[in-house]
This record gives structure tokens, sequence and C-alpha cells, in this order.
């Protein structure tokens, strides 16, 4: 059988795929995507989406709870089964925009099986062999599974499976708090689930350390236990009825579930037939995010530099270039925010205050400035959290937000590093009273404000022009 031949192949219709294939199809490129399993891959259908809807069905349940600004709470009447119900609403409502049909009219050619190599330059895939001018790896990632013993002998759940229960777990224990344990702990917690998060070092240890603390005090508070540098030993039990075994006692539990980290999603692909080299992390790709064999390219999860859904879309923006046009093209590292959707929500750009410390010492300074000071957070009952930005010369290298909207307001941050400006640039921003991006001018403020008003030359010279002037 003679090989189909195209343009470009990309292998998984995931954020990453998806982007690269109706960018790529669009500007004229012969496409064909392979996509193993469900179209949208994990954002649409076990990640970003379900749990954001997760997060927004459980606010509007603590909302009413809390009550506040002179309302009375009142207890939520919780309807799990319709909670799940708007969960896969918002998937169906998004879906359209990932669907075979829609990539069929934008003309790519979708093949729906399992990609694997057969070549460097071959793939086999639904009954075809696809030979490429160049192909993109975009399978992303699955959950990791960690050694722990007794793990594989009960019942867990994991992204994968936790979006199919129709009804509450009444005890969750949850392995893991990174974001994805962090925002199924609070959301289930809310809508009226005990639970316990089990973190064998520190949760949501990538962040400020004050930041995340925010986040984890507000979660204790609602009744989350959070185990820090727990060892688990063992896990046993049967279905509604878990047991983690920790250094320091037993947890029981109803549902387990498991959310220790990522894995590359590779396996299936034979490597080795292609030339393409890969480590734990993903597939080693150079800056331009090509791989061993340089006919083939790597983006999104699979590219093992970090796991977002805007990353695989920055990702596919920049292998466009090489891919079509033949532009060299190089990946930037420093400008990726990151939000886990808590409540406070928590932001990060750049370098965390540790980071920064850490790769220019005291060459940086440090500014902030707190929702308790600005006055639609004073107006809103929303006065928890801060705003904090490391600088170095006069520029943002990273920014840490805490709070209400954190996610929202972090993109000012993004638009400064990404671009390099000045921190004249958000202090010479003019927004409208009262919001809560006036926070992040405020910052810019409190980095300007002792150079203007504590600077005694300034002051010499307004006296001196103050008696000159008529
Ligand atoms: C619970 C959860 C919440 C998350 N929340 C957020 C969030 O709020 N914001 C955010 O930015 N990120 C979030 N993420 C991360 C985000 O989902 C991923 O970074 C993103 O989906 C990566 O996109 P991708 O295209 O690289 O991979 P995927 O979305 O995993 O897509 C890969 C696709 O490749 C297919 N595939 C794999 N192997 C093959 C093969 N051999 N042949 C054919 N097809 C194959 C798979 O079936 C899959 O559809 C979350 C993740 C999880 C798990
Ligand atoms: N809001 C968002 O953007 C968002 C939300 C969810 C997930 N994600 C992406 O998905 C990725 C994966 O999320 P994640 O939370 O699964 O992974 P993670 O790697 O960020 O966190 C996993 C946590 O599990 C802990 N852990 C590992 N093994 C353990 C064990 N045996 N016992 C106890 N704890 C253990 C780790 O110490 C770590 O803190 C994230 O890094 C992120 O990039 C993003």
């Amino acid at each position: 059988m003679a090989p189909m031949k195209t343009d470009l192949c990309i292998i998984g219709g995931g954020a990453a795929g998806l982007s690269l294939a109706a960018g790529a199809a669009r500007m004229g490129a012969r496409v064909v995507l392979v996509e193993g399993h469900r179209m949208g891959g994990d954002c649409l259908n076990y990640g970003c989406v379900p749990s954001k809807a997760l997060l927004a069905a459980a606010a509007r349940a603590q909302a009413m709870r809390e009550g506040g600004c002179g309302i009375a709470g009142v207890l939520p009447k919780i309807d799990h089964a319709a909670v799940m119900a708007h969960v896969r609403g918002a998937i169906a409502a998004i879906a359209p925009h990932d669907s075979v049909e829609r990539f069929e009219g934008l003309g790519v050619r979708v093949i729906r099986d399992w990609a694997r190599f057969v070549s460097p330059r071959e793939i086999q895939a639904g009954g075809e062999v696809i030979r490429a001018r160049r192909f993109v790896i975009a399978t992303g990632s699955r959950p990791a599974v960690p050694p722990v013993p007794g793990l594989d002998r009960v019942p867990y759940l994991t992204n994968e499976t936790l979006f199919e229960l129709d009804a509450r777990p009444d005890r969750l224990l949850i392995l893991g708090g990174g974001p994805i344990g962090i925002e199924m702990a609070q959301a289930h917690r809310r809508l009226g689930a005990e639970v316990a998060v089990i973190e064998a070092k520190r949760a949501l240890g990538r962040e400020d350390p004050e930041a995340a603390a925010l986040v984890l005090d507000r979660l204790r508070a609602e009744g989350v236990e959070i185990f820090e540098h727990a060892e688990v030993r063992r896990v046993t039990g049967r279905a509604g009825a878990i047991t983690v075994e920790t250094a320091d006692g037993l947890l029981e539990g109803s549902h387990l579930l498991v959310a220790a980290g990522r894995q590359p999603a590779l396996e299936r692909l034979d490597l080795p037939a292609a030339g393409v080299e890969a480590d734990a992390a993903g597939v080693r790709v150079d800056s331009g995010l090509r791989s061993t064999n340089r006919r083939i390219y790597a983006i999104g999860d699979a590219a093992g530099q970090g796991q977002f859904t805007h990353l695989a879309g920055y990702h596919a923006g920049l292998v466009i270039r090489p891919i079509l046009l033949g532009l060299p093209a190089r990946v930037r590292r420093d400008h990726m925010p990151r939000v886990t959707y808590s409540d406070p929500e928590l932001a990060q750009i750049g370098s965390t205050e540790a980071e920064a410390r850490a790769a220019h010492g005291d060459a940086i300074e440090v500014v902030r400035a707190d929702y308790a000071g600005n006055d639609r957070a004073v107006t809103g009952g929303r006065t928890a959290g801060f705003v904090k930005v490391v600088l170095r010369r006069g520029r943002p290298l990273g920014a840490t937000l805490v709070g209400a909207e954190a996610g929202e307001l972090v993109g000012p941050w993004a638009l400064a590093i990404a671009s390099g400006q000045r921190m004249t640039a958000m202090a010479g921003m003019i927004l409208p009273y009262p919001t809560l991006g006036e926070l992040n001018k405020r910052v810019a403020g409190a980095y300007f404000s002792p150079k203007l008003f504590e600077n005694p030359w300034l002051k010499r010279g307004v006296r001196a022009i103050q008696r000159l002037l008529p």
C-alpha cells in the first residue's frame, strides 16, 4: 500500500495538537491529525474544563454558606448529579470547537486511531501509513501513579475518572497537594464532602510560601485536612472503604484520588523506531522544540517543559514558524504564567522571590500591595491577598498574586515580562476606579514612591523651584 503523503502530521488532538492543526491548515499546509481517544484531550475532557466547572459550582455553594456584606449565610441545597450535569454541560458546550467536524471543515484530515512510528519518516494509524515532511508529537500526559505499596490493589480515582462520579464522595482522600489536589480538595469540600490531602513534601510546593500559606489556611478554615511532609507507607481497602497508612497514623476515606503528578504519554509511539529520544520528563527537544529526529517536533505536555493549556498553545504558535515557513524559532521559558484556581486564586509569572534571590542575590527589589488597601476589594469584602513583584534594574522579573481574581490580574505582568517593559509602563497606566486591577498600579506606585517622596534632593529642588515660580 502506498503511504499517504502530507506536509504535516500531528499526533494528538489535545490543546497543543489542535491549535497547531488549525493554524497550519488555515495557512495552507496539508495537515493530518491523528487522535487515538477523545478530541480536545485532557483539558476539555478531564482537566481544565471539568475542574473549573466543578470549582464554579463549589464557589456558588460557598457564597451561599458564607453570605457576607450584610447577607446571612444559608445552607446550600446541593444536588451532586445536577452539579455533574453542569460539569458535563460545560464540556459539551466547548466540545464543538475541538470536534472532528470543525477540523475537517478547516481542511484537516482527521484519523481516529493511536499512532506509532514505523520509520523515521512514517507513522501507522487508521490502517494507513502516513509519510509527512514534518511530524509533531502532541500526545500530552497522563496521571503518574506513585509506587505506594498496595495502591495497585485498591480502586482509586484519577482526573480521568473523578468527573464520572455522579454521587458525591463522602470522604475523599487525595494523594498529592499540587494544583490538582488543592483545587479538587476545595471543590469537594465546598460541595459537602469531607476531604483530606496527603502531601509528601510541602503542599503547593512550587509556589511562593507566603502565597501558598494563604491558600492552605483558607482550605483548612473551610475544613480540609492537609497533611504535609507525610510519608505514605501503604494503601489498603476496597471500594467505599480505603485506608492510607502514613508514618503518623491511619487515614480512612470512601474514595482515594491520586493527584501525584503527571508523566508524558509516549508509550504507544515506538519512539526508537523514529530515532526520537525521550526521558521521564518528555521528548528530548532543543530550544526550538525539535527532537533528536530533525523532522519531528514535540509540543505541549509531551515536550516536558510544563503542563498548561496556554503553554501548549504557545508551543503550537512557535513551531508553526519553522515547520511552515522554514523560519527559526526559540522557546522562551521566563514568561509563562500559572494559576491555581483555588479561592483565593494563586497566580505566578516569572520568578518567585526565592528564585529571583537565588539567581540575582541582593540585586533584586521586592515591592507589594495588599488587597486590604484596594477600595474595590474593601467594598466587595474580599480583602485577603497581596500582589508582590520582584524587579531588577527597574524591570519586573516575576509577580506573585494571591487573592480574588488573581488569575485575571496577572495579565498585565504577563505582558510586561514578555515585552521587557519597565515598571514605568505599569505606573503610567490609567485604570478605572474602583477596580481590583488598580492593585497592579499600586505595586508600581510602591516601587516609585520611596524614590519620589523620600528623596531629599527632589524636595530641595521643588522648594527652590517654588521660590522662583511667579
Ligand atoms: C485536573 C486537571 C486540571 C487542569 N487544569 C488546568 C488549568 O486550569 N489550566 C491549564 O493551563 N492547564 C490545566 N491542566 C493541564 C492541561 O490540561 C494540559 O497541560 C493540556 O491539556 C496539555 O495539552 P496537550 O495537547 O499537550 O495534551 P493533551 O490534552 O493530553 O492531549 C494529548 C492527546 O493526544 C492523544 N494521544 C496520546 N497518544 C497518542 C497516540 N499515540 N496517537 C494518537 N493520539 C494520541 C491523547 O488521546 C490526547 O487526546 C489541567 C490538567 C488536569 C489533569
Ligand atoms: N490550574 C492549573 O493550571 C492546573 C490545575 C491542575 C493541574 N495543572 C497541571 O497539571 C500538572 C499536574 O498536577 P498535579 O497536581 O498532579 O502534579 P504536581 O506534580 O504539581 O503535584 C503533585 C504533588 O504530589 C506530591 N506527591 C507525589 N508523590 C506522592 C506520594 N507518594 N505521596 C504524597 N504526595 C505525593 C508531590 O510532592 C507534589 O506536591 C500541574 O503541574 C500543572 O502543570 C494545572
